[in-house]
Order: structure tokens, then sequence, then C-alpha cells
């Protein structure tokens, strides 16, 4: 796959090892920045992989801030991004599973290194399931472009 990878300046470290380890796991990888240690605005980055994963330049984005959560809001207001912060594996495998997650953000300030690239690898590994999983995800990208949606689980099924 390719693989857009950016952060801000928290994790300028974090960001290199988990370039490392995709690349080692066979995937081509683009670092998006920033290179600078010093100061970085996380919108900025948010924006720049979710708009490359958006026009289909990358088939997955992931995004590091000192939370993850202010670079996951940044990417999940381009149209067509799934991004979600993932503080370990489970939710990551069922971002994937079952949300189609397209960026994976998490945050260098609370999850260790290893964590950070066992999420990594897991969420890299796992394939979306589809069937019911595909309707909601419609449903999520309907939301985005304003149009209407409803329950549409038969109550007899449930
Ligand atoms: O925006 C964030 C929270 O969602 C990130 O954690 C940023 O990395 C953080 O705000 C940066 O803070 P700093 O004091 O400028 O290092």
């Amino acid at each position: 796959m390719r693989v857009a990878v950016a952060s801000d300046h928290t994790a300028m470290e974090l960001r290199q090892e988990i370039i490392d380890l995709v690349r080692g796991l066979g995937h081509e990888v683009s670092d998006l920045g920033t290179h600078d240690p010093t100061k970085a605005d996380y919108p900025v980055y948010g924006r720049l992989v979710g708009e490359a994963v958006a026009a289909g330049e990358f088939d997955r984005g992931i995004a590091i801030c000192g939370t993850g959560i202010g670079i996951s809001i940044a990417a999940n207001k381009v149209d067509g991004v799934r991004c979600v912060v993932c503080s370990e594996p489970y939710s990551a495998v069922l971002s994937r599973r079952h949300n189609d997650s397209n960026v994976l953000a998490f945050g260098a300030r609370v999850i260790g290194n290893e964590m950070a690239k066992l999420i990594t690898q897991q969420w890299l590994e796992t394939e979306f399931e589809g069937g019911r999983h595909q309707r909601r995800v419609n449903q999520l990208m309907a939301i985005q472009n304003g149009v209407a949606i409803e329950d549409q689980v038969d109550p007899g099924l449930c």
C-alpha cells in the first residue's frame, strides 16, 4: 500500500519509527512532515494527510500529534476521510473491520512508541468486512455530503 505519514512537532522521533516500521512491512511511505522540531500547527498536517488520502494519492494515512485528537479532527474535516484516534490495538482493528478507517491517529504524548507500532501494524493488516458495515460507512459519508440517512436495520433481524 501507499501510506502517507505526518505529525506535528510532538512526534518527530515517533514518526520516524512509524515510517521505518511501515517501510519494513513492505509498504511505500511518504513523509509529509513537519520537518520543524520546534513548533508546528497540527491542523496543517492533519489536512495534508487527509487530502492526500481522499485524493487517492495514498491508500492510508497516519497522523500523529500530542494527543492524536487535534490532528484527527483536522483530517476528518476532509471529505472522504474516516480518521480514528487509537490508544490500543482493539479499536484500531475494529475501526478497519467495521468503519473502513483510512487514516489512523494517535498521541505521541499518550502512548509509548512500542504500543504505537503495534497499533499501526495491526491497523495496516486488517481488512474491512463490508456487508452491513458498508451500509453504515455509506451513511457516514452521506452525512459529510449533507444527504439524508435513516436507520435501515430490520428490527426482526436484531
Ligand atoms: O492539538 C493537540 C491536541 O489535540 C496536540 O496534542 C498538539 O500536539 C498540542 O496541542 C501541541 O502543544 P504544544 O504546547 O504547542 O507543544
